[in-house]
């Protein structure tokens, strides 16, 4: 008997993806406390559809979901809509265990699918491009090019029977679908949706520009459900969800306050940091501190795109930046960190570097407001520096919108 973890989204459409909580870190890199879905959806129309594969490690479920929900019809058509091995990895086996199966997707993708792998793809390769139609009977499928979300080759695919739009990797999620498919099964703005600004700020945040288009014309359909790659499908209320990724693909901030990082080795730049948080507090302004050294720049880097302003407060190291600051930096730099205002503390013991080696990295981002008034610690905080603190927080609080 062929076990099987479906879940219908429509009456004639199956997720038959899997997921994975034994995953240490997502891409090598992020961490996904509560696991993720892979999610890959099948069509059972005259015509059978899978619309991408999985990830390796669900690779077994994968197969047992398909054969079950195929209930013995062969596969006529593997939509490829994103060429990560995250959803790609299966479809060099799905052709040997279903070599009738068509593979419809853009040019871009054939190019990489031959990359990866090693099958006959031009044998079995129906070519879309932007606005072609495939018919599969009761359902029409269009195909709309989404280059840079994330990779180059994206496309997401459009039912325009049931207006479903197949997102890849746009409006995903870091979590495992722990039985509920759907956002409206779970409290998505309590439980996940800091867990999708992490995915959305790490995965996609460099690539606002791509996401706009992308929006721009997603907005001239008419869309009833949207089903990712990873995380939930939306089936209703998801306008909200619509409008943060309007926003962070804007880079404009969804609340006014000011994340403080700071980079410290024996705790006086902490302190000066922590000193700057109870002031702005005192002002009435919210804060989010991070201490470099222990919590991961994706986290950080997400947490820049909620907040308006940003404060690093680092120790020099070797006549440079404390080694996890300088990551994080580059690791905002390369993120497109933008648009925020920018505050410098700086310590060091007989040359304080980090104010100006920070500006130098930041200098590659735009639009940045990175405020003249900074504050220099030698070794420890004492009287000067702590009215210098009281200053910039007032500085920060005149540049907080009301
Ligand atoms: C390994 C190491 C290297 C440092 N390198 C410098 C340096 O190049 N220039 C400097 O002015 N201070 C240097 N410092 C001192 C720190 O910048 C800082 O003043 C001191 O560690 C106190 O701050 P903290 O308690 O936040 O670590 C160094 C400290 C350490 C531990």
């Amino acid at each position: 008997m062929i076990m099987y973890c479906t879940r219908n989204v429509t009456e004639d459409l199956v997720w038959v993806g899997g997921n994975d909580r034994r995953l240490s870190l997502f891409e090598g890199v992020y961490k996904v406390p509560y696991g993720v879905s892979y999610n890959s959806y099948l069509l059972l129309d005259e015509k059978t559809v899978l619309l991408d594969t999985v990830d390796k490690a669900v690779g077994g479920i994968f197969f047992e979901n398909i054969e079950h929900t195929l209930n013995g019809r062969p596969l006529d058509y593997l939509i490829v809509n994103h060429m990560e091995p995250d959803h790609c990895a299966m479809i060099e086996d799905l052709t040997r265990r279903h070599p009738e199966t068509v593979i419809v997707t853009n040019a871009k993708v054939a190019g990489m699918i031959k990359q990866f792998f090693n099958f006959d793809i031009d044998s079995k390769l129906k070519l879309v491009s932007e606005g072609d139609e495939l018919s599969t009977g009761k359902h029409n499928l269009t195909f709309i090019m989404a280059p840079m979300v994330h990779w180059p080759e994206v496309m997401v695919t459009y039912d325009k029977t049931d207006r479903i739009l197949f997102s890849a990797d746009a409006f995903g999620c870091f979590g495992a679908i722990n039985g509920a498919l759907f956002a409206d099964e779970v409290d998505f703005y309590r439980d996940y949706f800091d867990e999708a600004r992490r995915y959305y700020t790490n995965i996609v945040g460099k690539y606002g520009a791509q996401v706009q288009a992308l929006l721009k014309k997603a907005s001239a359909v008419e869309i009833s459900m949207i089903c990712p790659l990873h995380g939930f499908v939306w089936r209703r209320d998801f306008a909200d969800y619509i409008a943060a990724y309007d926003k962070w693909s804007r880079y404009e901030p969804e609340k006014q306050g000011v994340v403080i990082a700071y980079g410290s080795i024996y705790g006086n730049t902490e302190n000066a940091a922590e000193i700057l948080a109870c002031r702005l507090n005192e002002l009435g302004i919210r804060t989010k501190m991070f201490d470099v050294s222990v919590v991961p720049a994706s986290e950080i880097v997400a947490a820049t795109f909620e907040y308006s302003h940003v404060v690093f407060a680092s120790a020099t190291y070797n006549g440079g930046i404390f080694v996890k600051m300088e990551d994080l930096l580059h690791d905002l730099a390369a993120h497109n960190f933008q648009n925020r205002t920018v505050a410098l503390i700086e310590n060091g013991t007989w040359a304080a570097m980090t104010a100006k080696q920070t500006a130098e990295i930041l200098g590659k981002c735009k639009n940045l407001n990175i405020l003249e008034q900074k504050v220099t610690i030698k070794s420890a905080v004492k009287q000067e520096q702590n009215e210098a603190v009281v200053e910039l927080a007032k500085a920060i609080a005149e540049t907080l919108a009301e």
